[in-house]
């Protein structure tokens, strides 16, 4: 336990060095603090306590106005309900913030599309130009990573776009799991991406894919994508050995975890496919694509459906939360016995 709670000390303070460093170079003169970790995360990264990151363009590109406020919030309910610290990431006038406030994530609510989609090569950029930016699946796990937080929550990640094998459009979130050792806890990947691919080009990155409790990989609205997950994992434990395993193999690369929707959320699967392939010949027509085409989809899909696929969504991310917070937990408890933290 004191050899981890040292550890993350060791990582603290090399940022804190770092930002004293930032402070010191920047040539007006301004303390350019470069991250903000909040008291509470802080605390729990001092104690060894569990932490769940979660991200940000969920909130703002993800879902409308006031219901990615609410959820927001009701996602950092949960997780400690289940007895971790949230820590919910963003961008804030260029300052990249570990642990929101019920302000800060209502600003990131009410910006929406106004905030940037910030996936991890953008990250530079918005803080150079003091923008807001909300935090894609690559981007936060970037972040968390630096401060030393393995376990992170969100609702579905990038993949492989349709087509992507003539376009190239790959979500850098599949690199960066491939670089960046911590656990996302998604519900698979939307059938809006070519799901075969993205799944080869998981092990081409050498991601460790596990689904939970299922052996078929799922396609966020739908339990079930028709391909086979690489590995099974039972039970928060379970994930919790994979993660650490992880970490003492130093692999420093990434592990998907894919949690099904929950059976009673997932009866409008089938409505919900037939409006995705809808969207996307209406995104084809319109010829939107790159960082755009995911949040087009997203809100088309949504009016298609008349909201289900609003309230399928809302329903699998407050899932993930939960089984997130849990493994978070375990992962806690199993270190404090092999004292080897991110
Ligand atoms: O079902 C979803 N998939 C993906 C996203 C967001 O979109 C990003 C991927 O965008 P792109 O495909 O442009 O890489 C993810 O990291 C996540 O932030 C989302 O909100 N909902």
């Amino acid at each position: 336990m004191a050899s981890s709670a040292n550890s993350r000390l060791e990582i603290l303070t090399r940022h804190l060095t770092s930002a004293a460093f930032a402070s010191k170079a920047g040539s007006d003169g301004e303390n350019l603090e470069w991250i903000k970790i909040s008291p509470e995360v802080s605390e729990a990264l001092k104690t060894g306590s569990p932490i769940v990151a979660l991200e940000s363009t969920i909130i703002s590109h993800g879902m409308p106005y006031p219901q990615n406020f609410e959820t927001a919030k009701e996602l950092e309910v949960i997780v400690r309900k289940n007895g971790a610290v949230p820590a919910t990431i963003a961008i804030l006038d260029g300052v990249p913030c570990i642990g929101l406030t019920t302000e800060e994530l209502e600003i990131l609510a009410r910006l929406g599309s106004k905030a940037r989609k910030t996936a991890s090569r953008d990250i530079a950029v918005v803080m150079a130009g003091r923008e807001n930016g909300a935090t894609t699946v690559s981007a936060t796990m970037y972040l968390a990573s630096v401060v030393g937080i393995p376990i992170f929550v969100t609702g579905g990640i990038g993949g492989v776009h349709r087509h992507g094998e003539n376009t190239l459009d790959i979500s850098s979130d599949l690199t960066e799991l491939g670089i960046t050792p911590v656990a996302v806890i998604s519900a698979g990947v939307k059938s809006i991406l070519d799901i075969p691919r993205t799944l080869e080009y998981l092990e081409t990155q050498r991601v460790t894919v596990a689904a939970y409790q299922t052996d078929e990989f799922p396609a966020f609205f739908t339990q079930t994508s028709g391909c086979k997950a690489p590995a099974r994992v039972e039970s928060p434990e379970h994930c919790a050995r994979v993660i650490d395993a992880n970490i003492r193999l130093e692999r420093k690369s990434g592990i998907l975890i894919a949690v099904p929707i929950p059976r009673e959320h997932s009866a409008s699967g089938h409505l919900i496919e037939s409006a995705i392939q809808q969207a996307l010949q209406e995104a084809r027509e319109k010829k939107i694509s790159g960082n755009a085409e995911t949040p087009f989809l997203l809100a088309r899909v949504n009016e298609l459906t008349g909201g289900a696929s609003l309230a399928s969504n809302i329903a699998l991310v407050k899932n993930n939360a939960s089984v997130g917070a849990k493994i978070a937990v375990s992962l806690t408890q199993l270190q404090k016995h092999s004292g080897k933290r991110l």
